[in-house]
């Protein structure tokens, strides 16, 4: 069983192609191409997800992966424009460590988040998303584009913060769950995904160039793509 996890019931709908529901709604088991997936919505930010992940695993210990699936901003809009598929290849949590408030100054924590996992630098988890997927019986369609994801539990709210996070991290994309099923899925050996589609820039506030709905349908095309359902 694979945990698609999503940080809202709208994304974990759209992503597994699921007929509109209400929030409250429990989301059952789907099975594409005898892969049997369990929608579920882990609320948004970093600790919500954290929580949620720790629960259903406890619960689930039938799950040997975590699909993360979900909307997210660019650091690019030339290489992940609005509406674009980006698979992250690494996710960092730019928020843990010591904060300046210069961001010349900006430092990594020196502690580790568990002492048995050493992770360099310690606030970065190293994926390998084509051997991931292999592990899940998926693939990855070759046009998505494939970056670090910054995992933040604040928005960046202007030009300048998205400019210091690129700048320091390199990222493509932000988020605010990834890192926590990421770290949940590393912490019990199972094989862990996250691929999102952009519906803003990062760091812009200007509605006017946000795209959400084209974010949310595009959800729709990724699984048929990783299960080999879409041709
Ligand atoms: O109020 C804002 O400025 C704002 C900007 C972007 C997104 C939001 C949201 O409320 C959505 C957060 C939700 O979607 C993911 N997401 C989407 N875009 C971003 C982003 O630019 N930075 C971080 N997360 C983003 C995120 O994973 C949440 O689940 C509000």
């Amino acid at each position: 069983m694979i945990l698609l996890a999503c940080a809202t019931q709208l994304e974990c709908q759209n992503a597994a192609n699921l007929p509109a529901a209400s929030p409250t709604d429990t989301l059952k088991p789907v099975r594409i191409r005898g892969r049997d997936f369990l929608p579920c919505p882990v609320g948004i930010g970093p600790v919500a997800a954290a929580f949620s992940v720790g629960a259903l695993l406890e619960r689930h210990p039938e799950v040997t992966g975590v699909l993360n699936l979900g909307i997210c901003g660019s650091f690019d809009m030339a290489r992940a424009p609005l509406g674009s598929t980006c698979v992250a290849d690494a996710e960092i949590w730019p928020e843990y460590g010591v904060r300046h408030s210069s961001p010349a100054e900006e430092e990594v924590f020196g502690h580790r988040m568990f002492a048995d996992l050493p992770l360099d630098p310690p606030n970065r988890l190293d994926l390998d998303p084509i051997a991931q997927a292999a592990a899940m019986g998926m693939t990855l369609h070759p046009a998505w584009a494939i970056g670090p994801s910054l995992t933040v539990a604040g928005v960046s709210g202007d030009p300048q913060r998205a400019q210091s996070l690129r700048d320091l991290h390199g990222g493509l994309t932000e988020n605010m769950e990834g890192f926590s099923l990421a770290l949940a899925a590393r912490r019990l050996g199972i094989a862990f995904l996250e691929i999102r589609t952009v519906s803003n820039p990062v760091g812009a506030r200007d509605k006017r160039l946000w795209n959400f709905k084209l974010a949310l349908n595009a959800l729709q095309n990724i699984l048929p793509v990783l299960t080999g359902d879409s041709a």
